[in-house]
């Protein structure tokens, strides 16, 4: 469909979904409407399938899981064409609403803001009025919980954690590419895997041009993961999004933009809120790593050496076509988690991990200067704050492996009074903020 016809669309819909138990196939289909046609589009979500069937309440269960996961995975076709009107299928209640509301107003902020697109950070959905049945209330809390797995350093950390106190974590991870295969391997662990296809419509119409930008990942993946853990018989998602990952890159028209939202703590409120209200689920989702910054994860995977072979962040890694084998050493997320590891490593084994030293190589110093507060704005990654870059920097300047870097000397030169003032003071080592850990893994990352 050519792209003056798709920016006159109106109106985005929920057709349907279904899932065929014996494959484990789920299909949700997808329509943008308007005076110029209409384009359908349909996303395969292929779930791991148990040993014995499940029983008519886990199904029952499953399909309310699956209907939000409907609702929020359409966010990647709505964005070709950002129409006015969001028409959902069927009715539904407040809490599953303001989860769905957020993820297409918050999660697209950054898309709205890079496309200039302010109406979408007020798109209110439409709810055909109706009562929703109760769900059944399912009892999850107790049984063995499904960790998420994403190649990197924070998942890595939790499911150390979570197998040191004794949870015995199931991994779990949506298309999973030769880095998540390697990071499984290396655990040693039996993992669950769900694959994800996005119509194949939707990078034709990128390529011809629609409207295109970052969408909130982590809320798709974490339902598939839930849908996952109630077909087999387990227990919460367990996330590893830190504190961070809740603060905003910038502000713009009175509404915050941040990157990485759907990793936020108001997102997992959310979900959690609708999982329960709608999929009567107890104990759904929650991310073990809430209270904990970038820098302290960084400490805590200093500590476990099992992985350094294969364990990568850089999202590079993670592209669904020409995606960088590891690290790519040359993105904000590389630069970062460089500088947030430097500090608790021997040098040779973070150049081993990386692949190359980033901080001997001057090239790098721009970059540098952004995560540092120097210049710009805090990046659109996933990155830590500044005040942690700064700590990271003023750790490796007090060290002798690190203290005459070209790119450490550059840097230490360059950032101001105010935030080795700031740094100084900093608590990014003192776990705080709000988390919804549930009580029996609140010593989990003590243990
Ligand atoms: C790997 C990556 O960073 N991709 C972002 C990039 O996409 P790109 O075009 O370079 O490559 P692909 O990922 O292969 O995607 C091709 C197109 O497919 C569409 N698409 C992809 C996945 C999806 O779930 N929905 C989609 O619509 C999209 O049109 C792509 O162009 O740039 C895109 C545009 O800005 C981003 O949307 C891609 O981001 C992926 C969805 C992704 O998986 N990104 C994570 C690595 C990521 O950004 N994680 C955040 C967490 C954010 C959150 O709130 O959940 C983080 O690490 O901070
Ligand atoms: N393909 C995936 N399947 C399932 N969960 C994923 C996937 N990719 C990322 N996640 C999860 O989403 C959350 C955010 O991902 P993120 O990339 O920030 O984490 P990470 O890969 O563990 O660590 P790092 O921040 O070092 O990259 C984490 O809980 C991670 O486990």
């Amino acid at each position: 469909m050519p792209n003056d016809q798709l920016r006159r669309m109106d109106a985005f819909t929920f057709p349907s979904y279904s899932i065929d138990l014996a494959t484990g196939e789920a299909l949700f289909d997808y329509a943008l409407t308007g005076p110029a046609g209409e384009q359908r589009f349909t996303e395969v979500i292929t779930l791991p399938l148990p040993d014995a069937p499940p029983s008519d309440a886990t199904v029952a269960t499953l399909d309310r899981v699956l209907a939000l996961l409907h609702l929020v995975a359409g966010v990647s076709y709505y964005k070709t064409a950002a129409p006015a009107r969001l028409v959902l299928p069927a009715p539904l209640g407040s809490d599953a609403v303001a989860l769905v509301t957020a993820v297409y107003t918050k999660g697209l902020a950054e898309y709205a803001y890079r496309n200039q697109l302010p109406h979408v950070l007020e798109l209110t959905p439409e709810v055909p009025p109706g009562e929703v049945p109760a769900a059944r209330v399912y009892d999850n809390s107790e049984l063995r919980p499904l960790s998420a797995v994403g190649g990197g350093k924070d998942s890595i950390v939790s499911l150390e954690a979570l197998r040191r106190a004794g949870f015995d974590p199931v991994p779990f991870s949506v298309n999973p590419n030769h880095v998540i295969v390697a990071v499984n391997e290396a655990s040693g662990l039996t993992p669950l895997a769900a694959r994800r296809r996005i119509d194949p419509v939707l990078f034709e119409l990128n390529a011809a041009g629609a409207r295109n930008g970052h969408i909130p990942v982590t809320a798709i993946n974490s339902l598939i993961a839930v849908a996952t853990a109630v077909l087999h018989g387990l227990g919460p998602v367990v996330m590893s999004n830190e504190r961070s990952a809740s603060d905003p890159n910038l502000v713009w028209n009175g509404h915050e933009i941040n990157h990485q939202w759907s990793k936020g703590v108001e997102a997992e409120g959310l979900l959690r809120a609708a999982l329960a209200g709608h999929a009567g689920l107890t104990e759904p989702y929650f991310s073990l790593l809430r209270s904990l910054s970038e820098l302290h994860i960084a400490r805590l995977f200093a500590a476990i050496d099992r992985y350094d072979a294969v364990v990568t962040s850089c999202n590079a890694a993670f592209k669904l076509r020409d995606a960088s084998e590891r690290w790519c050493r040359n993105c904000p997320k590389c630069r970062f988690v460089f500088l947030a590891m430097a500090p608790f490593m021997p040098r040779e084994r973070v150049v081993g991990i990386f692949g190359g030293d980033l901080l001997a190589d001057e090239s790098q110093l721009p970059g540098y200067r952004e995560l540092l507060g120097v210049d710009g704005h805090k990046p659109f990654e996933c990155v830590g704050e500044v005040e942690e870059s700064v700590v990271a920097l003023g750790l490796l300047a007090e060290q002798d492996q690190w203290r005459d870097a070209p790119v450490v000397q550059a840097l230490v030169a360059a950032v101001p009074e105010t935030a080795w003032a700031t740094a100084a003071r900093s608590d990014v080592f003192t776990p705080g903020g709000p988390n919804f850990v549930p009580a029996p893994y609140a010593k989990t990352l003590q243990a």
